[in-house]
């Protein structure tokens, strides 16, 4: 047996001939830094950072390749964390005594030799993948711990002990256990030395077609998901560097969450936007705000598709009116009927945003042949006549008026028209909610913009889709009056004025359009929003990462369907994550039997990890509440380390929000309040979770909501009911 002070002095020795090699990493990319900088100085230009084409220009800049590969190592390297991501993180000795070193990126010495292997490699796959069962020819996989440059820690797994050599030496306890265990801060960390084997084969998936991840909660599937983008980009950088990655999450706060993820691992040029912002391309809108319960169902649901195109046909004025010019004394007109024949056969083939002038073109056509035997003039002479005609140009911007999205869209406030618009699409109580929210929109004491709501966004990229953009000039109001004292050139007729050139290419599609989109939290994502993002994936590979019984939707079964359409014929490919690395075990036994109860069908994990420490249930009166809430909050933070979340009911929100301004005093750094929808995909090392009934009660999802609330924890749980006959959602038994 080894005492406690050799063993110590082991891991010492170890240390340190692993910092021998650290060292010496960073000496080779001080090294080539310095020749690069001299290089810049001489006037040559530096090779740029498109990786897979570096042998063909390294004729054309200063650099050997194997400095090219180390000073672009380096300027990765000032991108990290030195606090949390060392460079060099994981050793694999393998049975032919040859040793690999793996990082977040690959360097080589002068000899082109690799001194570290980046992580997404082949070569470094066995750092992953290799288990006791199936050895890879690896002897002893080992993780190394850095604060900045320095080795803190080491941690072995023995993978083969009949191969090992008497001198190769074993220590530490397990770095998943150790990186587990640590407090969470406020934003997430990358797992490079942790990854497990399930996850790995979920991020090294080829990329074509769509790739499903599912799992419970804390089963890895957001950290998984932005390793692979990492992967994808390194295995196919041309491909998704010049395509785009687009990675899709729930909300703000969960995308400043995951933010780091990606830099920490060397890739800086992934798109990351909230559900709500998905649509910011075509429409000016980072929508957060979430609509009740039952607005939300309806206008995420297919049945919008319908109300939308009835809307868009709708005439936003009444009239117009006949068209009236007259030519030469003669005058001539197109009665509604002929109007709305003209209008008909242009939409059925073109947007009404950008088919303006081909709607000019069909009206003249119609007046030129009524104008036949009646006028004597050539048919341009005929054309210019008609449209220097301040009726003609007035005509047209009543008749054909640049369509803003978010204008039709707010016409949804008139309760009449929305009863005439759903008839038959919606129920009385369906209408009622929709006008009801943009009523409220149009309250919204904020001024400026509209307050849009996460739902709005995927309609508005909906009216855009069939509209068409605003075209540029039209966007502001017409001036019909000049201000006193403007300088104006030369004479402008009101026609002129009104006459704003449509200058928008009628075939371009103004959304953006990603290579690769990934899209996590997949549960929640309506069919109206799958659309949304269709529009910009339309050619894409997918990665989409999901657990049903997480969903906030009524019919969780809807996201099958939504998956079956969006992978039609492309090819799939299905991971399903099975360890739960975040709740204790403790915590979710209990998440486990209220989720079981209401939905049976849960895919539920095994917890990798126990406390000891069983959630605590607390009731108390409702007017002892606040006090209690800010009691826990402050006992929990010197229970724990790190962040503190406090889930809470909508309806309660502002109240609690109150209460715990008053009463934090120096923790609030540490404690979020957010409602069981914005905790979606966050964790805390304590939560508190207020009043289930009610949050069950005031989420269209009801008890798999809670079950998101209940799984946020990486170490404790409170939970709060609040009155007597309180605690209904508590499991039986
Ligand atoms: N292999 C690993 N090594 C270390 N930590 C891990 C590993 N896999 C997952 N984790 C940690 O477990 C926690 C949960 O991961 P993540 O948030 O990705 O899970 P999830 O499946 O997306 O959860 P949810 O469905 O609840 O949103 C995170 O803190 C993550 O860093």
């Amino acid at each position: 047996m080894t005492s406690p002070e050799s063993e110590s002095r082991t891991v010492e020795r170890e240390i340190a001939i692993e910092q021998a090699h650290v060292d010496q990493v960073y000496a080779r990319l001080d090294e080539a830094t310095r020749t690069a900088e001299q290089v810049a100085r001489q006037g040559r230009s530096l090779y740029q950072s498109d990786r897979t084409s570096f042998v063909r220009e390294e004729d054309g800049t200063g650099l050997f390749e194997r400095d090219v590969f180390a000073f672009q190592a380096a300027k990765r390297l000032a991108t990290l964390d030195a606090e949390h991501e060392g460079l060099v993180f994981g050793r694999l000795d393998r049975a032919d005594s040859e040793v690999r070193y793996i990082g977040r990126i690959g360097v080589r010495d002068e000899d082109y030799e690799p001194l570290v292997i980046d992580w997404r490699a082949r070569a470094a796959e066995p750092f992953y993948r290799a288990t006791p069962a199936e050895p890879m020819d690896v002897v002893r996989r080992r993780v190394l711990r850095s604060r900045g440059t320095k080795v803190i820690g080491i941690e072995d797994d023995l993978l083969d002990g009949e191969r090992a050599g008497d001198d190769l030496v074993v220590v530490g306890e397990g770095a998943l256990m150790a990186a587990l265990s640590r407090a969470r801060g406020p934003q997430m960390r990358d797992i490079v030395a942790t990854i497990q084997g399930e996850q790995d084969e979920a991020i090294r998936a080829p990329y074509q077609g769509v790739t499903i991840i599912s799992g419970g909660p804390g089963t890895g599937k957001t950290v998984v998901a932005l390793h692979r983008a990492a992967f994808l980009l390194y295995s196919h950088r041309k491909r998704f560097e010049r395509g785009g990655v687009l990675v899709v999450g729930p909300s703000r706060v969960f995308m400043n969450y995951i933010e780091r993820v990606l830099p920490s691992l060397g890739e800086e040029s992934v798109t990351l936007r909230s559900i709500g912002a998905v649509a910011s391309d075509v429409v000016p809108l980072g929508a957060e705000r979430t609509d009740d319960a039952a607005a939300a169902v309806v206008k995420g649901s297919l049945r919008m598709l319908t109300l939308l195109r009835r809307l868009v046909d709708e005439p936003l004025a009444a009239g117009p009116l006949d068209l009236r010019v007259s030519v030469k004394g003669e005058v001539l007109v197109l009665r509604p009927f002929q109007l709305s024949t003209i209008r008909a056969d242009v939409l059925r083939q073109h947007k009404i945003n950008t088919s303006r002038p081909l709607a000019e073109k069909a009206l003249l056509d119609a007046l030129w042949r009524q104008a036949q035997g009646r006028v004597d003039v050539e048919r341009d002479a005929f054309d210019d006549l008609v449209t220097s005609q301040a009726s003609w140009t007035m005509f047209l911007h009543a008749w054909w008026p640049p369509l803003d999205a978010s204008l039709v869209l707010r016409r949804l406030a008139d309760a009449d028209l929305v009863a005439r618009l759903a008839d038959g699409l919606l129920d009385a109580e369906e209408q009622r909610a929709l006008v009801r929210s943009y009523r409220e929109l149009d309250a919204d004491p904020d001024g400026g913009r509209p307050r849009w709501s996460v739902a709005d966004a995927a309609l508005l990229d909906e009216l855009v889709a069939v509209i068409g953009p605003v075209p540029q000039e039209a966007e502001e109001d017409p001036t019909l009056f000049l201000a006193d004292g403007t300088e104006v050139a030369e004479l402008v007729t009101t026609a002129d004025r009104l006459r704003r050139p449509v200058e928008v290419d009628p075939q371009a599609e103004p959304h953006q359009r990603y290579a690769h989109v990934l899209v996590d939290e997949a549960q929640d994502i309506t069919p109206m929003q799958w659309r949304m993002l269709r529009r910009r994936g339309s050619q894409a590979s997918w990665t989409i990462v999901g657990d049903t019984a997480q969903s906030s939707w009524p019919e969780p079964e809807e996201y099958d369907k939504a998956l079956t359409e969006l992978i039609g014929r492309a090819p799939v490919r299905r991971f399903r994550m099975s360890t739960n690395y975040r709740s204790p075990a403790e915590v979710f036994d209990l998440a486990k039997a209220v989720v079981q109860a209401e939905y049976p069908a849960a895919d539920l994990p095994r917890a990798v990890r126990s406390t000891g420490i069983a959630p605590e249930l607390r009731t108390v009166a409702p007017e002892a509440l606040h006090e209690e809430v800010t009691g826990l909050v402050h006992r929990l933070g010197d229970q724990v380390e790190g962040t503190i979340g406090v889930i809470c009911p909508p309806s309660r929100l502002a109240e609690v929000g109150a209460a715990l301004e008053a009463g934090l005093n120096g923790l609030s750094p540490r404690v979020a309040l957010v409602t069981a929808l914005q905790a979606k995909g966050l964790e805390y090392d304590a939560a508190v979770v207020l009043s289930p009934d009610e949050i069950v009660a005031e989420h269209s999802g009801g008890t798999r909501v809670l079950y998101v609330a209940l799984t946020r924890p990486t170490q404790r749980l409170v939970t709060v009911d609040v009155g007597p006959g309180s605690g209904r959602w508590r499991p039986r038994g």
